[in-house]
């Protein structure tokens, strides 16, 4: 079997991307599968360093606003159709996967044209633009909540899979997660993020926190502030007069054993990226979430909303973040174990641990024998 999978622009895209072609490759290890993304963006890092193929294409995202620029993106994404003709004609793939992003307009509509089997992810309850143009094109959408479907234009084309996520998330003992961050495992943990890049909002409103936590010994605190934002933070801290090497407090710059920071985390604060989300209905978390202000259509507070809809989590808009109403959550819902079981409970009934068996089960039903 050969495939193509394609997506891009940011690591919401490319990680799905990635285990789909990585699901594939467990259930048909003879598959060949082909990566197409843009020369520029993210992927033409992550998918060699993954050890998929990668083929580059020109590429970039529209601008919001119609301009000189918006011409220009245009004339890339005319070139990306020609050269992906010439990648399909040499390639002759037996299925073509997108996971949205600026990329996979061209590359999915080309292969519709020519008429090979073509599918889609949508990783948002919102779902984006190139997604909801080309659905009309492609056999099968993928959707990761059931949010999203009154959105799409053709109801019969969806299937609700969910989202792929690491192994490792839900699969880790509490006590393990703790071990390897050096905690125990039987105080109250928080959980704090904000997404891949960090959050400064997030950042600014923890070290409020931080002072109302600064005498407890019961409550520990794993805060990752993102890579941008870690000295700044530092340094507020001290401004602040808060010290931050404890005990019972990680505070990073990334945190690279996500899996097990959320097998030990009673409350997760963070931004509502779906991987995110995606993570914490598998690992059975309640979440304070921060949906990111400025994230395409807003569609982070879509995602948030739905969780928030069936009592997995509470939603704090970025604009009404404080410290202090941020503790005030922390603390009511800290204080609530009982509160806390029933939020992990509804996030768990919500999680697809299954997502990446459904999604490779449409593939193969759906690429030529
Ligand atoms: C800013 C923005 O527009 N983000 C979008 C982007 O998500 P983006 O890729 O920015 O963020 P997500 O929340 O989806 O994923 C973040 C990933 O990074 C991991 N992580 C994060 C912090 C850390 O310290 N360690 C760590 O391992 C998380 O566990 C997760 O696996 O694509 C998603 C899917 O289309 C969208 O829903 C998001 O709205």
């Amino acid at each position: 079997m050969r495939v193509i999978v394609t997506g891009g622009g940011t690591g919401g895209h490319i990680y799905p991307a990635l285990a789909i072609a990585k699901g594939i490759l467990v259930h048909q290890p003879d598959a060949e599968i082909l990566y197409i993304g843009t020369r520029e963006g993210m992927e033409a890092r992550l998918v060699p360093e993954a050890g998929i193929e990668f083929a580059g294409v020109s590429g970039q995202g529209l601008p919001r606003k119609l301009s000189l620029e918006t011409l220009k993106v245009g004339g890339k994404s005319f070139k990306a159709l020609w050269e992906t003709k010439q990648i399909l004609k040499k390639f002759k793939p037996d299925l073509v996967v997108g996971t949205g992003g600026y990329v996979a307009g061209p590359v999915v509509l080309t292969a519709a044209l020519f008429g090979f089997p073509t599918l889609l992810h949508e990783q948002n309850a919102l779902p984006g633009i190139t997604n909801k143009i080309l659905t009309r094109f492609v056999r099968k959408v993928m959707v990761t909540f059931p949010e999203s479907i009154a959105h799409f234009g053709v109801r019969r084309k969806l299937v609700l899979t969910g989202l792929p996520v690491r192994p490792e998330i839900g699969n880790i003992s509490r006590e393990k997660g703790a071990g390897c961050l050096g905690l125990r495992p039987d105080c109250l943990t928080l959980l704090v993020t904000g997404g891949s890049r960090g959050a400064r909002s997030i950042n600014q409103a923890m070290p409020t926190v931080l002072k109302h936590l600064a005498g407890r010994k019961d409550i520990q605190v794993i805060w990752a502030t993102g890579k941008a934002t870690y000295q700044e933070t530092l340094e507020s801290l001290k401004a602040q007069g808060i010290q931050w090497q404890r005990e019972n407090w990680r505070v990073l710059e990334y945190l690279k054993d996500m899996p097990e920071a959320m097998a030990c985390a009673d409350l997760f604060v963070g931004r509502a990226g779906a991987t995110t989300l995606a993570e914490i209905m598998v690992a059975g978390k309640p979440g304070i979430l921060i949906p990111y202000p400025l994230a395409a259509e807003n569609h982070q507070e879509f995602n948030a909303r739905a969780l928030e809809k069936d009592g997995a989590a509470c939603v704090i808009l970025d604009k009404d973040l404080t410290g202090e109403n941020l503790w005030a959550l922390v603390q009511g819902l800290m204080e609530k174990p009982e509160k806390l079981r029933k939020m992990a409970q509804a996030a768990q009934g919500l999680g697809q641990p299954d997502a990446l068996n459904k999604i490779v089960k449409v593939c193969l039903d759906t690429a030529w024998k």
